[in-house]
């Protein structure tokens, strides 16, 4: 086993020419993955978690373009691979899943087809050794009766039992990266919690480092061992998900974790994050977040550079939330502190 991480992206910048100007999606987005770990990328619609997860996967199409920076995939730049080469990487060692299933999954092949190729694309097994890993994958992906599914077309299963599949064809490759974008924000919260957590013991049996694109934080929390926050193209803090969800060092982070419902007390107002988000074609030289920020003052017109204020903690603010703590839990209480701090 190598010691080198699964993926390391390095001040990735993506680009997109538009008539009103060039318009920065991803803007000096640098994390690693080691192999087997889950990263949350969390934020709000807009801020760049499709577009990072479209560069990394080297699917970014014009008007857009990857214009700097390096995502190196177990040490070797992808960026820079001919295109024959990534094609191959794309379809075995990483896998997208997305929102919709069928984008994963082929409409005219029954299921059992496309889950016995996906088994011998990097097995030497027959096709009742593929046929039985497929049964076998489904069944941890909590899916009743196996066989009859496997019969199945895709058309003739539900959304929830559509997304299982999918997700378990794309793990059957054993890609040593699944970037998933929102694959489960459709379905509802019992569902969701379930494959999540299927997901998750999939993932640690094989080893797959895993991206999970989301808007909701409380998925992160269920799911990921390190979150980053995105916010108008920048990562604006990331480090261990406990850590981060205890204690937020970033205002917009803490704003999250305050709008969530189980962060609320029964009959009171949902905390929402006042202001807008930016408009990403005119995004101010300094920080993007300081017009909705109870924090900013006059330093936050330059732009923060990311520090590390405390270890494994990641932030891009001048006044990170370094004294008291926010005991915050999801199920407990919203952040104290913020206020009191301010
Ligand atoms: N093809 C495109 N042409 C121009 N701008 C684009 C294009 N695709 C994305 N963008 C812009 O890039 C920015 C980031 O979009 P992205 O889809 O990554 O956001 P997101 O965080 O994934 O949001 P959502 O959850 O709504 O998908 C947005 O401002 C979006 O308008």
């Amino acid at each position: 086993m190598s010691s080198v991480p699964t993926l390391q992206v390095r001040n990735l910048r993506t680009e997109f020419a538009t008539r009103a100007g060039t318009l920065r999606a991803v803007n000096d987005v640098s994390f690693t993955l080691e192999r087997g770990r889950i990263l949350g990328l969390v934020g709000e619609s807009g801020s760049g978690k499709s577009v990072t997860g479209f560069s990394i996967m080297g699917l970014v199409d014009a008007p857009g373009r990857v214009t700097g920076g390096e995502v190196l995939f177990q040490g070797r730049d992808i960026t820079k691979i001919k295109p024959r080469e990534l094609r191959q990487l794309q379809g075995n060692r990483i896998a997208m899943i997305f929102q919709d299933p069928m984008m994963t999954l082929n409409p005219v092949l029954r299921v059992d087809t496309q889950m016995i190729e996906a088994v011998r694309a990097h097995t030497s097994a027959s096709k009742a050794q593929a046929r039985e890993r497929a049964r076998e994958t489904l069944a941890m992906m909590g899916i009743a009766s196996p066989d009859e599914r496997l019969q199945a077309y895709p058309h003739q299963l539900s959304g929830g039992m559509r997304q299982r599949v999918a997700i378990a064809t794309a793990m059957l490759h054993r890609p040593d990266l699944i970037i998933a974008d929102e694959p489960t924000t459709a379905l509802d919260v019992t569902i969701q919690a379930q494959i999540l957590s299927e997901v998750q013991k999939l993932a640690r049996q094989q080893g797959t480092a895993l991206i999970w694109i989301t808007h909701d934080l409380s998925v992160v929390a269920g799911l990921a061992d390190e979150v980053a926050v995105m916010y108008a193209g920048r990562i604006v803090e990331q480090g261990g998900v406990d850590a981060v969800l205890d204690s937020p060092l970033h205002p917009y982070t803490a704003g999250l974790i305050g709008s969530l419902p189980a962060n609320n007390r029964r009959g009171s107002r949902l905390q929402q994050i006042p202001g807008m988000t930016p408009n990403m074609l005119q995004l101010p030289p300094g920080c993007a977040f300081a017009a909705r920020c109870t924090r900013a003052t006059a330093a936050c017109q330059a732009q923060p550079e990311q520090t590390e204020p405390l270890p494994g903690r990641l932030v891009r603010c001048f006044h990170p939330a370094l004294t008291a703590s926010a005991p915050s839990t999801l199920g407990a209480t919203a952040p104290q502190g913020l206020e009191a701090r301010v």
